[in-house]
């Protein structure tokens, strides 16, 4: 039978100089389910966002798109698809205002003309849109300030603007709260929940700020040496003796 899952990870696996990075992973996530995953470092969790987005071609294994093969496509016919990814350093345009990133996003998918410099009027649909995701995320009042000098955690809430202007189908968070100061995680986990709630997104994010990760998700992967151990929900993640011993330190 088909898959009904939005993303799926089929038996993938990933070598290099003959070292297994990633093998026999496989991962489904539902329409508008959100997974985080964890992973101690090395264990394989940007080299798999890598094979998803399509930076890396896996050696073994699929990826599929709401149940379409996208693993021999570039990085642009994934974004196409649905597929959309942030990144652990920014992908912003720095020296462009706040609104100008979102607005960028939103021409592209309402099919206008992609200049910024045309001085289009702030009426226009696409400034419209922009503004309203930009007050998703919190940031109107910032819409004239150059992105390049946003603090972290509002660079993380403008890369979230943008990928709702884009409306991808499947998002892929990698590692948002890196670089965040610790007084604006609360505020940027917030920022996350809403758009997963609102705008019924499929997420799989990889964090590893595992307090925010069990706060935000329906279930948990746990990364380990390549593979996943575990995938479940987070209260049961946490409590697995398996996860504990490898993952977290602990004895079994
Ligand atoms: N293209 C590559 N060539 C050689 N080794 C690689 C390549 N890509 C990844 N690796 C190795 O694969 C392992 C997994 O790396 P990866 O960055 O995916 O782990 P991670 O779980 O994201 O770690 P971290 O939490 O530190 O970011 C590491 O040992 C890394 O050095």
């Amino acid at each position: 039978m088909p898959s009904s899952a939005a993303l799926t990870v089929e038996s993938l696996g990933f070598v290099v100089g003959g070292a297994p990075i990633l093998h026999d992973v496989d991962l489904e996530v539902a329409p508008g389910e959100m997974i985080g995953v964890i992973g101690p470092n090395g264990a394989g969790k940007t080299t798999l966002f890598n094979m998803i987005s399509g930076i890396h071609a896996p050696t073994t294994g699929r990826v599929l798109l709401d149940g379409r093969d996208i693993t021999h496509q570039p990085v642009h016919r994934r974004a196409l698809a649905g597929l959309g990814r942030t990144f652990q350093t920014s992908n912003l345009f720095p020296g462009l205002s706040v609104l100008e990133n979102v607005r960028l996003a939103a021409q592209r998918r309402l099919g206008g003309n992609l200049s910024v410099l045309r001085f289009p009027r702030r009426s226009d649909r696409a400034s419209t849109v922009a503004m309203e995701h930009l007050d998703e995320v919190g940031l109107a009042g910032l819409a004239d300030v150059l992105a390049g000098g946003l603090s972290h955690g509002d660079k993380r809430k403008l890369e979230i603007a943008v990928l709702l202007a884009m409306q991808p189908g499947v998002i892929l968070l990698d590692e948002p709260m890196a670089g965040v100061a610790r007084a604006d995680v609360p505020g940027l986990s917030e920022v996350i929940r809403r758009m997963h709630r609102d705008h019924h997104s499929t997420v799989l994010m990889v964090e590893h700020h595992i307090d925010v990760v069990m706060g935000l998700v329906e279930r948990v992967a746990v990364l380990h040496q390549g593979t996943i151990l575990a995938l479940d929900e987070p209260d049961r993640i946490m409590a697995d003796p398996l996860v504990q011993s490898a993952y977290l330190g602990a004895p079994v």
